[in-house]
């Protein structure tokens, strides 16, 4: 069975903290520790060869670590979890129901993140007398504080979110919301908490006590430390065997709930999950990639892409489904090539494949990709954001998701240049006002958020990032989906003109088989992750015989009752 890299790391971590537990339990029964006999332990070294019970005074040793794991262990894990089940609780109920109670907890929480950890546990001690609750309390009042104000922002962030909107919009209470939408969404980050406050409660509980400031009356390892210190162990021979082990044994338990706490995260995160199962796929997949054409095979063949047996799946579980198989095409130098399926065909994998915007759990499985020459599916990730919006750019879906709501059009169209070209001042003005005005908006648009834009507008500036840097090829992926008919025919008729006066290669990608005709030299239909059919878009009604493309063809509306079926498909678009 093959394990991810936070498998492995989590069965250290097991295995590292079972040790420990292991002595905590069941070390008792083995060394019985007594705290009238084992509190002066002596100066000189002990014979190493019965360091493990076989004379009293490694037995004491023995039986102080065994102590010591019981004390670090319980007050490590006591603080943490009452640390985070505070903390969990005024973050949330600051951050879902905000107001005056969000005022109020965030106020507390600012004072105690400012409160000092020493003279607290000073003051705490001498009220409460120096003892094992005394430190969880301490060291639960410093921790409680940062958990609290992670959380708040984490249910900030979620209440918000679209299925938690949908859900109150369908007249689901707080309680409902809670359970379903915002407690599942901040698992995720209350495992990590947990661990890291358990590892900060362990160090802070060891600190304290070789202070002086633990418990007199209870041996953890910190408080082992505090008397090998006193005792000048650390300038003699006696650090070996006095200030060593107990040292070990809090290295190894931070170690383990760190390394617990890795695997944890992955395993209650299902993206993080399925990103590190698919870079473990990908690597033995494209390693085992081969007979691709050489760049001047491809080069000679003039052609600006060219898509060879292409294959990706998705991991579900712990299965890779493919969702396009084996898809092959290529694009020539100012050629439109339109891709057109249903609704889950594989269109939009096929353009993340070709730029490289695969997410996970998508595994680039086989074939190849090449952009003038290049194989796309062989360059490092640096590599490959060199090429993107040089050589290769999208233009995506959703223009509202494309554009940054705090910078203005103009800013976001100077960052698009500067991110690949060093202009000055002057020229990128130029530059930007050129752009503005080949997709049709003013210059005076430039100085507009996105927020103030219509949605045929936002697609114009998304239009003109895309090909600000001239790309030589352009992927379109639904440019058009959510725009009403009328914006969809203007961004349509850019599109074409930009195409044509611009001479671009360009991949268009709709599930509207009229709109790809209306812009495409050729036409590639997709079904159920295969390309099922190739045809130039002016011989498709004549020349395809698929009975899908036929379907497809036939599903096409017509403007008039009984009105035969146009011959060249393509003026229906140019009529409409
Ligand atoms: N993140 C994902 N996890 C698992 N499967 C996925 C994921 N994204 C896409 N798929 C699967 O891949 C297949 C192709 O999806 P893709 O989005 O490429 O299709 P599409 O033709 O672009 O669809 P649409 O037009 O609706 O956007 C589908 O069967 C889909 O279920």
């Amino acid at each position: 069975m093959m394990r991810t890299m936070a498998q492995k790391i989590g069965i250290a971590g097991v295995l590292l903290l079972s040790m420990m537990l292991v002595m905590a339990i069941v070390g008792p029964f083995a060394v019985p520790y007594d705290s009238n006999e084992q509190t002066a332990l002596p100066l000189q070294a002990p014979d190493y060869a019965h360091w493990l019970g076989a004379n009293d005074m490694g037995q004491d040793i023995l039986a102080e670590l065994v102590e010591g794991a019981r004390v670090s262990l319980f007050i490590g894990i006591a603080s943490a979890i009452m640390a985070t089940f505070i903390g969990t609780i005024i973050g949330l109920l600051a951050g879902y129901w905000g107001g005056w109670p969000d005022s109020l907890f965030m106020r507390i929480v600012d004072v105690s993140l400012t409160l000092p950890f020493l003279p607290l546990m000073i003051v705490i001690g001498v009220y409460l007398g120096p003892s094992i609750i005394t430190q969880v309390i301490v060291i639960t009042l410093v921790l409680w504080a940062s958990k609290a104000r992670e959380i708040r922002s984490q249910i900030l962030s979620l209440r918000t979110r679209g299925p938690v909107m949908a859900a109150k919009s369908m007249g689901a209470g707080d309680f409902y919301l809670l359970r379903r939408h915002i407690l599942p969404g901040i698992v995720p980050l209350l495992i990590p908490q947990f661990v890291r406050a358990v590892n900060s409660a362990i160090l802070m509980e060891s600190a304290l006590s070789f202070l002086g400031l633990g418990d007199p009356l209870s041996k953890s390892w910190g408080s082992i430390l505090f008397y090998a210190n006193s005792r000048s162990a650390f300038l003699t021979d006696a650090w070996l065997w006095w200030i060593l082990p107990p040292g070990l044994c809090i290295v190894i338990t931070v170690l383990s709930f760190s390394f617990i706490g890795y695997w944890l995260e992955e395993r209650v995160s299902p993206r993080l999950r399925t990103y590190l199962s698919a870079m473990t796929v990908k690597r033995v997949k494209l390693q085992a990639a081969a007979g691709v054409p050489s760049t001047s095979e491809m080069t000679s063949r003039g052609q600006v892409l060219e898509v060879n047996n292409l294959t990706v799946g998705y991991l579900k579980g712990s299965e890779l489904v493919n969702a396009i198989s084996s898809v092959s095409f290529s694009v020539n130098q100012g050629e439109v090539v339109g891709i057109v399926g249903e609704s889950g065909s594989g269109k939009t994998t096929v353009a993340a494949s070709i730029i490289q915007l695969l997410k996970p759990p998508a595994v680039l499985r086989e074939g190849s990709i090449h952009l003038c020459g290049q194989d796309l599916t062989r360059l490092s990730p640096m590599e490959m954001q060199k090429l993107r919006g040089m050589k290769v750019a999208l233009i995506p879906q959703a223009a509202m998701n494309a554009l940054n709501p705090v910078l203005s059009v103009r800013q976001q169209l100077i960052e698009a240049i500067t991110a690949k070209h060093k202009l000055g001042k002057v020229e990128l003005q130029q530059r930007v006002n050129q752009m503005l005005e080949q997709v049709g908006l003013a210059a005076k648009w430039g100085s507009a958020y996105p927020h103030e834009l219509s949605g045929g507008m936002r697609q114009r500036v998304v239009i003109a990032m895309a090909l600000i840097n001239e790309p030589t090829l352009v992927i379109a992926d639904e440019p058009t989906t959510g725009l009403d008919i009328m914006v969809q025919i203007e961004i349509m008729k850019l599109l074409k003109g930009l195409q044509k006066r611009l001479g671009l290669s360009m991949v268009f990608i709709s599930h509207d088989l009229p709109v790809v005709l209306g812009l495409a030299d050729r036409i590639v239909i997709m079904k159920q992750g295969e390309i099922v059919d190739q045809v130039a878009s002016a011989d498709l009604a004549i020349a395809s015989t698929h009975p899908y493309t036929r379907r497809l063809m036939d599903s096409i509306p017509r403007l008039k009752i009984n009105e035969p079926q146009p011959a060249n498909i393509q003026l229906v678009y140019e009529h409409s």
